[in-house]
């Protein structure tokens, strides 16, 4: 009887534990699937709000991700620039801090801290030859499918749809690319051409890689690295309504930093005299005339954003043409999301089984990641009229040097 009782009640416990136990691992479990099935990088898109702001996370290795991929080791790192504004770092911090006298220590520390953790948020070079690995992108066994250097280049700009451009290129069953941004002429090219290639996901002879990365067309270097490597390469430059771009930068410098910290819109822009940043941003011209410099201009395809973000089928076929793609795109091919606010891949496309290899998509929308399609912050109305004084006539020198015209939101002329 007495051996009898604490064996009951040990037992007891035991059960209990167990039961406990399972029942904490199962509601783990529905809490992952659930948030799964939500699909955290879902947002009511164009209704961009400071919260939705705030809380986008940077889902890809696109610009923000592989930007801090190459700090890990990068010449950025050691100089502590954020390649992403071509400024210091400690700088930008040290600016966006002294805007706001009110900022405490705590709260500067809290900015640092934010931003440090987006620059070591992407993996190590490790991680990107992990990704871009053949084994992770082969398609289909082919007996000449090997890497093979890239004929074609997204080179820039930055947030201006470079990653929904080669995303949506491959779906496209002569394209082969990389998923992550390679950075090679401009911070690994000490590795050497053998190692660019061995970046590249295998492919066969009759098929075109293509890499992005939009830094290229920011430095001349990079520009004659390119020309070094291969003078008849072909060149993709996508451009966006610079005052659009403004914003998405800003949503993407802050989008890990506490609203309360932000600096209003007008003054992070205005912090550098004679609207210098501002300049650097938008002044296309500038940079493709670099490009045109170096290249023949038949080699250089430019496009818009905006364009491919009203409707990608007249993009993709533009590309499609310069490229020498056999033609392939059909509009079945994408569908609007209206929470995203822009295209996606439409998931039943015969052709999305080998998208999903080959590219980081959400495999039940179609659509690229969080980080895609931020909210973007509110501009008052008499400094969205200094912006367009500023950047008009360098809008119109980027139309007359390209011999084309886009069609821009912000610079539309009133009826
Ligand atoms: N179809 C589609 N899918 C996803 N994203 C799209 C698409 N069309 C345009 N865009 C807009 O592209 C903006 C990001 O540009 P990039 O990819 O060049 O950014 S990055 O430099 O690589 O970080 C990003 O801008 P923001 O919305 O301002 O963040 C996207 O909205």
């Amino acid at each position: 009887m007495f051996t009898e009782k604490p064996l009951k009640v040990f037992v007891a416990l035991a059960v209990l534990s167990f039961v406990g136990l399972l029942i904490l691992q199962q509601s783990l479990t529905f809490h992952r699937v659930a948030m799964f099935i939500q699909d955290p990088s879902k947002k009511p898109s164009r209704v961009r709000n400071r919260f939705k702001l705030q809380n986008a996370k940077s889902e890809e290795g696109s610009y923000l991700g592989s930007r801090e991929l190459g700090n890990e080791y990068d010449h950025n790192q050691e100089l502590n620039i954020d390649s992403s504004i071509g400024i210091p770092v400690s700088q930008t911090l040290k600016e966006t801090v002294e805007h706001r006298s009110s900022v405490s220590f705590k709260e500067a520390h809290e900015v640092s801290k934010s931003l440090e953790k987006q620059k070591s948020r992407m993996s190590s070079p490790k991680t990107l030859s992990k990704l871009n690995s053949p084994e992770q992108q082969t398609t289909s066994p082919s007996l000449d499918r090997r890497s093979r250097l890239p004929k074609a280049l997204i080179i820039g700009f930055s947030k201006c749809g470079t990653a929904a451009l080669r995303t949506f290129l491959t779906i496209h069953p002569d394209v082969i690319s990389p998923i992550l941004e390679l950075r090679y002429f401009t911070e690994y090219y000490s590795k050497g051409p053998e190692w660019y290639r061995r970046q590249m996901p295998p492919s066969t002879e009759e098929q075109l890689t293509i890499e992005k990365t939009p830094a290229y067309i920011m430095t001349n270097e990079s520009l004659t690295r390119i020309q070094d490597f291969d003078p008849k390469i072909k060149l993709i430059v996508i451009v966006r309504d610079p005052i659009v771009r403004l914003q998405s930068q800003y949503a993407h410098v802050f989008c890990h930093t506490k609203p309360s910290l932000w600096p209003p819109f007008k003054h992070w822009w205005n912090e550098k005299p004679h609207d210098q940043r501002i300049i650097h941003f938008s002044y296309y011209a500038w940079y493709i005339r670099q490009v045109y410099n170096q290249f023949p201009r038949e080699k250089v395809l430019i496009l818009s954003e905006d364009d491919m973000e009203r409707n990608p089928l007249p993009v993709l076929k533009e590309a499609e043409g310069f490229l020498g793609l056999r033609p392939a795109y059909t509009d079945d091919m994408f569908v609007f999301n209206k929470e995203k606010g822009f295209y996606c891949f439409n998931t039943r496309s015969r052709l999305f089984p080998r998208v999903l290899r080959l590219v980081k998509v959400n495999r039940f929308t179609g659509c690229l990641g969080g980080d895609k399609g931020r909210e973007h912050p509110p501009i008052g109305k008499n400094y969205l009229e200094h912006l367009r004084q500023v950047i008009r006539p360098l809008n119109e020198e980027l139309f007359s040097l390209i011999g084309k015209r886009f069609q821009w939101d912000n610079f539309k002329k009133k009826p």
